[in-house]
């Protein structure tokens, strides 16, 4: 609990001057203002959160949380729970979704087993930290313990700060856990008060009576656990996720140690939901990599009030969707510092 506490008292607005700065290099380059839109959002700001007006394509980290969930006994997702640690060792091995765009964008692909239902040998690549092997099913009690969810959210800070101090320039997101649509549902559902059913999506391929079914696993779980509103801590821990946890935790590391952090899909965006609730300035660190297929995403993408870069119709997750956004930011970064002013190339300003 320490060290998060300590992780939220570090973390403060980005600097305005420092993004007007960078706004008035772009302004300087040879193109009719304003006129490379979001990318010049995105230099703008990864330039302001690190504190340099030419930030260079550095080394790019995306951490996958892998855990597992009691809730899948209810029969929530299309496939079982051992696809989690099978999908581990896909991950280990470079053959996983997330594995082939990390490649494509330079980006190294790291697993944390924060609460997978398996004793993995060490690897390379493997982050073995598991505090639970899995939650509990949050239809008949409480997923976690408070004690849980905050040693979860503890593994996430604590990886955001070596990732700082080795080098890293910027890090995003991903996971792994059948049936973590489920409480990323009930996570936005808690939070804005909304049904349910408005939040609630097929996650890996679900059929009509199975969602059905998934809506009332969910709204069951809340009633139970009836978690509040006002404390996301308590959400986390009532009706989230370990690996969900371990996202939170790494976004607010990013956000303490000015670590630019792309945010994946859905699963992803509950944790950077978790996190921005426990501190208004967590927004300003995070890229929205990009829209999910889940019906639930937008409402936690207003919540936060992030634009997704990109528009894919994944519904994968791994940190999928963010491996293909950080090669959008490292162009954003390569304008910044690469193209030439109106001075240097002799193009008269309007
Ligand atoms: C082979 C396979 C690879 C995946 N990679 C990510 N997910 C995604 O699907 C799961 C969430 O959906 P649900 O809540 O319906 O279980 C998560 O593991 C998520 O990462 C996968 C799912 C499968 C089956
Ligand atoms: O958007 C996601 O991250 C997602 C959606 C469905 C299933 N798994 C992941």
């Amino acid at each position: 609990m320490e060290l998060l506490t300590r992780t939220l008292a570090a973390i403060s607005p980005v600097d305005e001057t420092l993004l007007a700065q960078a706004q008035a290099k772009l302004d300087n380059k040879t193109k009719p203002l304003g006129s490379l839109g979001t990318l010049e959002e995105v230099a703008r700001r990864f330039a302001a959160i690190t504190g340099n007006l030419s930030p260079q394509v550095g080394k790019k980290v995306i951490f996958t949380f892998a855990g597992d969930h009691g809730i899948v006994e209810e029969g929530v997702s299309a496939f079982p729970k051992e696809v989690t640690p099978q999908m581990v060792l896909n991950f280990l091995r470079g053959g996983a979704g997330v594995n082939v765009l990390a490649r494509h964008s330079g980006a190294e692909v790291r697993v944390v087993d924060v609460g997978v239902d398996y004793d993995f040998d060490p690897a390379p690549g493997l982050i073995i930290k598991k505090i639970a092997k899995g939650t509990r099913n949050f239809a008949k009690g409480s997923a976690m313990t408070r004690e849980e969810a905050v040693a979860a959210l503890e593994v996430g800070i604590e990886l955001a700060a070596k990732a700082k101090a080795e080098g890293v320039t910027m890090v995003g997101t991903g996971e792994m856990g059948i049936g973590n649509t489920s409480p990323s549902s009930a996570i936005i559902a808690a939070l804005s008060r909304c049904s349910v059913r408005e939040v609630t999506h097929r996650g890996t391929g679900i059929n009509d009576s199975a969602l059905e079914h998934k809506i009332k696993v969910i709204e069951a779980g809340l009633e139970l656990n009836r978690p509040d509103p006002n404390d996301p801590l308590d959400v986390l821990t009532k009706v989230g996720g370990l690996e969900i946890a371990g996202i939170a935790g790494l976004v607010l590391g990013a956000a303490a140690n000015r670590l630019p952090v792309v945010v994946d899909g859905f699963i992803s965006t509950a944790g950077a939901l978790i996190a921005c609730e426990m501190h208004p300035c967590v927004r300003e660190y995070l890229f929205a990599a990009h829209t999910s297929v889940e019906i639930g995403h937008q409402m936690m993408l207003e919540r936060i009030g992030a634009t997704p870069l990109l528009d894919l119709k994944f519904r994968l997750g791994e940190g999928t969707g963010a491996a293909l956004a950080m090669g959008l930011i490292d162009a954003g970064l390569k304008i910044l510092n690469e193209m030439a002013t109106f001075a240097e190339a002799g193009v008269s300003e309007g």
